[in-house]
């Protein structure tokens, strides 16, 4: 069998342009970048003020299906679809979310894309980049520090220190810190409670850098985060302890996305970093729409499968930003479609037409679901050099049973040269302009009933479970004038269930809501549901064990 080289190989032989030149495709002069090194620049508000009026571009989705714990290439088609629309001649660009040192050093690897569709300098890109993640983390242990300190200081604001919703973040998956008591060691220390950390991502700093429109809203959406809650149950706002100030100092330059480019040399956004299974799973509202300002195709991706990244994409990004997908783009893969149809994971390289058959009405539901929001679906077949003929035959006969169409792409193997005929049908029906978005509910629902509109319309359960106390906390966010939030579902990433082992397309299941937590800066609730933690652990052999510098000084490993 051929062998083919590694991404990090690729990417160290890419011949990359100045960063300046990218820049010049998108009309910005070089004051309109603030250049970090040959080939990474943060987009000047300035300039992004000064398209304000142009015409928006046509917007492209890319979602999956239920992943394979390696993923099923999102990334890499996103960026394989901007390469492919720029070789047939469009004035394309592709917008992604920044990597997590959490996955990198654990199981998923990095988030540049793989093969010949990735975003270069991929090393760079998946460790420390410009920064972001170390100023979100930053900002939000001031607030950390800043919430203990007042309680040190006498609690003024009467903070129930039982009652301290704002939890500690570090960049890194680290389970031994999920749950901690802190200010032990006597009264030097402070008052003892207890409290954990949450992964950098799933901060809601993180969130609120994600949606706001630019740094006057993101200051005014930090102060408006809930910190704690009083004894009389009223909240402590994130301003009445008089830290947003300072936060939005931290993050002035993160604020402002990022410019890198492709393998091909064309244009991408990279900018926030949201999972989409414990938080909204959607790159920066602000280089999504400063990019549809700049390019006539915007590609963009939302994490984990349609039921989680899509879904919140369109209930959460779309609502909020004012914008809608002129197509979806529905990755789907040989391997899934084998694991979907109950294949081991040791297994899926064999060739086995029947489980793919099997597995398929896992994209049978999610073709479904995404048209209910009334968008144009193409299912990507993401070509592996693994599959076989008749599983790619078996996955294209059963979508077109479903009224759909399904493309092989192989823009892995081949770049643009392999995506060129997914970009053509992409580009024709972004063009058609038969795109009829609407979100799955509206804001008026109550906060139960948005969770069992998503619960039994996209996940197909047959009810959701959730005790008293969740069920008056609701109640209580309503009366306090939340109610007319969205709502963002932390679930696992492997099934339509909260079971991450019931594969394919499940029904009467129930959905245990075990959480729920109020992000009042981002606008939205998040609902807990199942085992999933906001603090991933690492696996047995973390991907950092291959991880090194060689004897050149470069590293090796990331992937
Ligand atoms: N067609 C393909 N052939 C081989 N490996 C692939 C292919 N597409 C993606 N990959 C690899 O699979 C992993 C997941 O890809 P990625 O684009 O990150 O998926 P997602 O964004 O859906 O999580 C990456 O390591 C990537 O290099
Ligand atoms: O939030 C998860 O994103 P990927 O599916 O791209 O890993
Ligand atoms: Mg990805």
């Amino acid at each position: 069998a051929m062998s083919y080289k590694s991404d990090i190989e690729i990417a160290r032989e890419a011949k990359k342009l100045p960063i300046q030149d990218i820049g010049s495709k998108l009309g910005m002069s070089h004051d309109d970048l603030l250049p970090y090194g040959h080939d990474k620049a943060k987009v000047s508000q300035s300039f992004i003020n000064s398209v304000q009026d142009k015409p928006d571009g046509k917007l492209i989705l890319v979602t999956a299906i239920n992943p394979t714990p390696a993923g099923e290439g999102k990334t890499t088609t996103t960026v394989g679809l901007g390469d492919g629309l720029n070789k047939i001649g469009k004035n394309a660009m592709v917008c992604i979310r920044e990597a997590s040192l959490g996955p990198n050093f654990g199981m998923k690897g990095g988030a540049a894309g793989g093969g010949y569709a990735q975003v270069v300098p991929m090393e760079d890109m998946n460790l420390h980049f410009t920064g972001d993640f170390h100023a979100i983390t930053s900002a939000h242990s001031l607030l950390s520090a800043m919430i203990d300190n007042h309680i040190y200081w006498g609690n003024e604001q009467e903070i129930d220190i039982r009652r301290v919703q704002w939890r500690r973040v570090v960049d890194m998956n680290d389970r031994a810190l999920r749950q901690i008591n802190v200010s032990l060691g006597g009264v030097a220390n402070g008052f003892p409670r207890e409290g954990g950390f949450d992964i950098t991502v799933a901060s809601e700093v993180m969130a609120i850098l994600c949606l706001a429109n630019d740094l006057q809203d993101l200051e005014k959406r930090l102060g408006d985060m809930i910190v704690a809650y009083r004894r009389d149950r009223s909240p402590v706002y994130c301003r009445d302890i008089k830290a947003e100030g300072a936060m939005a100092v931290l993050l002035k330059d993160a604020m402002q996305p990022n410019l890198v480019q492709t393998l091909e040399n064309n244009p991408a956004f990279v900018h926030g970093g949201p999972f989409a299974n414990i938080a909204h799973g959607c790159n920066s509202v602000i280089a999504t729409k400063t990019a549809m300002k700049v390019a006539d195709y915007v590609v963009t991706e939302a994490g984990f499968g349609a039921d989680l990244g899509a879904e919140k994409f369109m209930n959460i990004k779309c609502r909020k930003a004012g914008i809608a997908p002129d197509c979806v783009v529905l990755v789907a893969t040989v391997r899934a479609m084998k694991m979907n149809g109950g294949v081991a994971k040791a297994d899926l390289g064999a060739e086995n037409v029947e489980a793919v058959m099997e597995g398929c009405a896992n994209l049978g539901r999610h073709i479904g679901n995404l048209k209910s929001f009334g968008v144009p679906v193409v299912v990507a077949i993401n070509h592996f050099v693994t599959d076989t003929d008749a599983e790619i035959q078996a996955v294209k006969d059963y979508v077109e049973t479903q009224g759909s169409e399904a493309i092989l792409s192989r823009h892995w193997e081949l770049g643009s040269e392999g995506s060129a005929d997914l970009a053509r049908r992409v580009a024709e029906i972004a063009d058609s302009g038969v795109s009829q978005f609407a979100p799955l509910y509206n804001d008026e629902l109550t906060l139960f009933e948005k969770i069992e509109r998503i619960a039994k319309g996209i996940y197909r359960a047959d009810e959701v479970l959730a005790d008293k106390k969740i069920r008056d906390q609701l109640k209580l966010w309503e009366d306090q004038g939340y109610g007319n939030l969205p709502v963002c579902m932390a679930k696992t990433q492997y099934s339509f269930s909260t079971d991450p082992n019931l594969r394919g397309a499940p029904t009467g299941h129930s959905v245990p809501v075990r959480e729920v937590r109020l992000s009042a800066g981002a606008g939205f609730v998040v609902v807990v549901c199942g085992e999933i933690m906001t603090m991933p652990g690492l696996p047995r052999t973390p991907a950092a064990e291959n991880i090194h510098l060689n004897a050149e000084g470069q590293i090796e490993g990331l992937f």
